[in-house]
């Protein structure tokens, strides 16, 4: 099946992964885009000999709407369809609850650059078309100091439910992932910046860390790509609206 599949956020992390995942097919053709085209140009050089599918690889900012407009403008000329959509782009900042400026910076990137790439990708999605958006499980729970990611990853779980409504008579299917401690550039930040405040080091608030989960590890981005696989393939056809959490169990645990 000959499918073009375009993932924001490709050059590192869960994007990565799933571009990974994808250029592993021949018949695939991948558009995949990120803020760092070194890294993302890096990673597709060095990884040639695996790469099978037809890559291309473009600079952009999901958060710049004029941008991203002029991009998808110029897309539409070279191609009929995008046939998979994967949100993987996001920022993770935490903040002080006033913090006015942080609030508008991870509002613009996570929910307005997801919405700017799916209403704009939109236009070019044929019938029985996939949209995978990667919210958090905390777009579904609170964190301290988080009020702006989790309010931006609760607002990608509101937007799959209602846009999985709108698109449904066509067979597009809109579904969001919910993923917790990933092994990825942003959870490694994070632990460094936590390492820092507590005068610890990297590998001790990684121990600590995995102490408190309860399976005793991080979760590999590998696995939410195969997850992103599943809802790609034409057996989800019947999946929309939803949200699949892959957290190690760790929402549910006390
Ligand atoms: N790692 C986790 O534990 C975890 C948990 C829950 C949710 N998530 C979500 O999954 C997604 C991927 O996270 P990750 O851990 O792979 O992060 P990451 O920081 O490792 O990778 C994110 C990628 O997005 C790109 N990006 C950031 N802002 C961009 C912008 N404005 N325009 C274009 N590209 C941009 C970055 O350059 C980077 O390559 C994010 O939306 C994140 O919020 C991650
Ligand atoms: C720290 C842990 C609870 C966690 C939750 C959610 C994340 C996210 O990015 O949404 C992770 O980065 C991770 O920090």
């Amino acid at each position: 099946m000959s499918r073009t599949i375009l993932i924001t956020g490709a050059a590192k992390g869960i994007g990565r992964a799933v571009a990974e995942d994808f250029a592993s097919d021949a018949e695939n053709r991948l558009i995949l885009l990120d803020m760092d085209l070194p890294e993302l140009q890096r990673w597709v050089d060095e990884r040639q000999e695996q790469i099978k599918a037809r890559v291309e690889t473009h600079w952009a900012n999901i958060a710049d709407l004029p941008a991203m407009e002029a991009f998808f403008k110029t897309l539409g000329t070279q191609l009929d369809y995008v046939d998979v959509l994967v949100n993987s782009a996001g920022i993770c900042n935490e903040n002080e609850p006033e913090d006015l400026k942080n609030w508008h910076q991870v509002i613009s990137v996570n929910l307005n650059g997801t919405f700017y790439v799916t209403s704009l990708c939109l236009a070019l999605m044929p019938d029985r078309g996939r949209i995978i958006n990667m919210s958090s499980i905390l777009g579904r729970a609170g964190k301290v100091r988080n009020t702006a990611y989790c309010a931006s990853k609760h607002g990608i779980v509101g937007m799959t439910k209602a846009l999985a409504l709108d698109l449904a008579p066509r067979q597009i299917t809109v579904n969001a992932i919910l993923p917790a401690w990933i092994d990825t550039p942003m959870l490694q930040g994070e632990l460094a910046t936590q390492a820092a405040i507590a005068g610890l080091t990297q590998e001790q608030i990684v121990r600590n860390a995995k102490k408190k989960l309860p399976m005793r590890r991080f979760i590999q981005s590998e696995e939410v790509a195969a997850m992103v696989r599943y809802l790609a393939s034409p057996e989800a056809g019947g999946v929309t609206a939803q949200s699949l959490v892959i957290d190690g169990g760790v929402g549910l645990g006390m």
